[in-house]
């Protein structure tokens, strides 16, 4: 087995499925993976290309689907020449290590796609006009003392309800258009920490409101897999723009179901974490009771890498005091792709929902699970029905909290300082949530405070029904389709499980709803795998998430956006 290429040590280069390049044209890519798949079920001296021997990279004697997850392993520790399209955090490390590739070479790759081609699904509210001095900044460091991280140099896209001090915090309202911030999220601020290039704010369902995309500000963000439809939200820019290619890592945030939503349709690794893993200090709030920031990445690697560094305790989130006793030293140490064999992992059948593609894509995910050594087991999530009938935190505490972040951060040009200032200035704002921002806007403080009580009971039941279900059956998680609604496009109900118990959810790519892929139907547009877990338990549900991308390679590039020419 090859040495595990994300561990801290870096290990690039290792020696490990070099003979992976089939074609021979030096690179370890999608041409060689299509030979590779052409000939599974085959033996390898009668595959019929040249380097025959090669292909049976695991040495079983027969091409098979192992074989094939470890040329895509390979293909993301290629050693041929860098390319853009599905890059990672380790292809970009290498490739930045041996002087191929330059920070601001990378990121100007990145403001090229922007430019080429965000016309087509608007995803993004501003380019950061800093962007390229910061990696030009990071290049000279890295030529002096070497990477901070992994993430040194590595592109990344916030959703606009992240403050960063280089580019206005909208939350795609108009009525925040002047919100230049003095200072960063601390997830931002640790992601520069790291190195990381804040490339650019992406567009979300105003305030986060709801779960498609669109703003004020910033318009509609479409879906890349399928032109015209939604690419889910709240968090659909930044789920839109990782899909794209735009940048290496996005960044979400999921009250209800914000960041899973759009990264099940976006064919994307979504990670809502624990509440209080990650601080939400200088984050547009929509409920506190249930609002946690986290990664959105095409890979469970890239995934892994990034909670890495937005983790941490933070003493403006009260939320985060367990934090930094709970977390690993690092999440990549559970990427083991045999995390799957021996491992038990639930599901309840009334989450599988009555679409077809859900059922179809569900059913081949617990034959996949299975294939690759998993017990998959079905149980009854306890109080599942009760749990149902809660209400979101956003309808009681989002003017409670949006006024807590307003007196704190807003920036003095902004000219409201309440919800009842937005509210009552009669328009600045999307004509679509006039009467939400109303009725929100009046609750009191005594309404406020008698809902978190009866809220944060509710959230405290909810984790021990599900870590209870948990116990019962001695499952490592348990699993649904992310997104199961009866319909092309509806999210369903199953996002609701992970804020209504605070326990972490991350979300894999499970497959397309159609056999024609993009652009040319309108129900092309992936799902996603759920798995959620316990209690700051993200490295395990990471591990399991790696060892069924691995094992499935359910993701690809939206065929729309392809890699540009020079
Ligand atoms: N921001 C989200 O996660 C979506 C909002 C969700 N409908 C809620 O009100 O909780």
């Amino acid at each position: 087995a090859p040495s595990d290429p994300t561990s801290p040590g870096l290990a690039f280069g290792a020696p490990f499925y070099t003979e992976a390049d089939l074609t021979g044209d030096g690179a370890v890519d999608t041409d060689d993976l299509s030979l590779l798949v052409a000939a599974v079920g085959t033996t390898s001296t009668d595959a019929g290309w040249s380097d025959v021997a090669a292909a049976d990279l695991d040495g079983s004697g027969t091409i098979d689907v192992t074989d094939v997850a470890a040329l895509s392993q390979r293909m993301l520790y290629d050693d041929g020449a860098f390319t853009l399209l599905e890059a990672s955090t380790v292809d970009i490390q290498k490739a930045m290590a041996s002087g191929e590739l330059t920070a601001v070479e990378l990121t100007q790759m990145y403001l090229d796609r922007i430019e080429a081609y965000d016309d087509q699904i608007n995803s993004i509210i501003t380019v950061n006009p800093h962007a390229l001095e910061i990696a030009a900044e990071l290049d000279k460091e890295r030529a002096a003392g070497g990477p901070r991280s992994m993430l040194h140099g590595i592109p990344v896209i916030a959703k606009d309800n992240y403050n960063t001090v280089d580019m206005p915090t909208t939350a795609g309202c108009t009525c925040l258009q002047a919100n230049q911030t003095s200072s960063d999220a601390q997830m931002i601020e640790n992601l520069r920490a790291d190195g990381a290039v804040i490339l650019a704010k992406a567009n979300l369902y105003e305030f986060a409101v709801n779960t498609t995309t669109d703003s004020s500000l910033g318009g509609t963000t479409t879906n890349p897999y399928a032109p015209g439809k939604t690419s889910g939200g709240s968090s659909g820019g930044s789920g839109a723009s990782i899909a794209a290619n735009f940048a290496v890592i996005g960044l979400g945030t999921d009250t209800g179901g914000s960041i899973r939503i759009p990264s099940s349709w976006n064919a994307l690794v979504g990670v809502r974490s624990t509440v209080g893993l990650t601080s939400r200090d200088g984050i547009v709030p929509l409920a506190l009771s249930q609002d946690t920031g986290g990664p959105m990445t095409r890979t469970v690697t890239d995934a892994a890498i990034a909670l890495d560094a937005v983790a941490g305790s933070d003493p403006e989130d009260a939320a985060t005091a367990l934090t930094d006793s709970r977390r690993p030293a690092s999440y990549t140490s559970f990427l083991d792709a045999d995390s799957l064999d021996g491992a038990r992992i639930g599901y309840d059948p009334t989450t599988i929902g009555t679409n077809a593609t859900a059922q179809r894509l569900f059913a081949d995910a617990v034959a996949d699970l299975e294939a690759h050594g998993a017990e998959v087991v079905p149980l009854a999530i306890t109080d599942m029905a009760t749990i149902q009938t809660w209400s979101s935190g956003s309808t009681n505490e989002f003017g409670h909290d949006l006024n807590a972040y307003l007196t704190k951060f807003a920036a003095p040009a902004v000219p409201y300082r309440s919800l009842q200032d937005i509210v009552a200035s009669g328009g600045d704002y999307l004509p679509a949530l006039a009467g939400t921002l109303r009725t929100r806007s009046l609750v009191t403080q005594e309404t406020y405070d008698a809902w978190r009580t009866q809220h944060d009971g509710e959230i405290a039941f909810g984790r021990r029904a599900i870590e209870g279900t948990m116990d019962a059956h001695d499952v490592d998680a348990i699993i649904y389709p992310s997104t199961s609604g009866p319909t092309g496009y509806s999210s369903g109900s199953n996002n609701r499980l992970s804020p209504f118990s605070a326990l972490p959810a991350v979300t894999v790519p499970m497959g397309f709803a159609s056999a024609a892929l993009d652009g040319s139907t309108s129900d092309g547009a992936p799902i996603g795998l759920e798995f959620i877990g316990r209690a700051y338990d993200e490295g395990t549900l990471l591990g399991l998430a790696y060892g069924y991308e691995q094992g499935s390679l359910n993701r690809h590039a939206p065929a729309l956006f392809p890699e540009l020419e020079g």
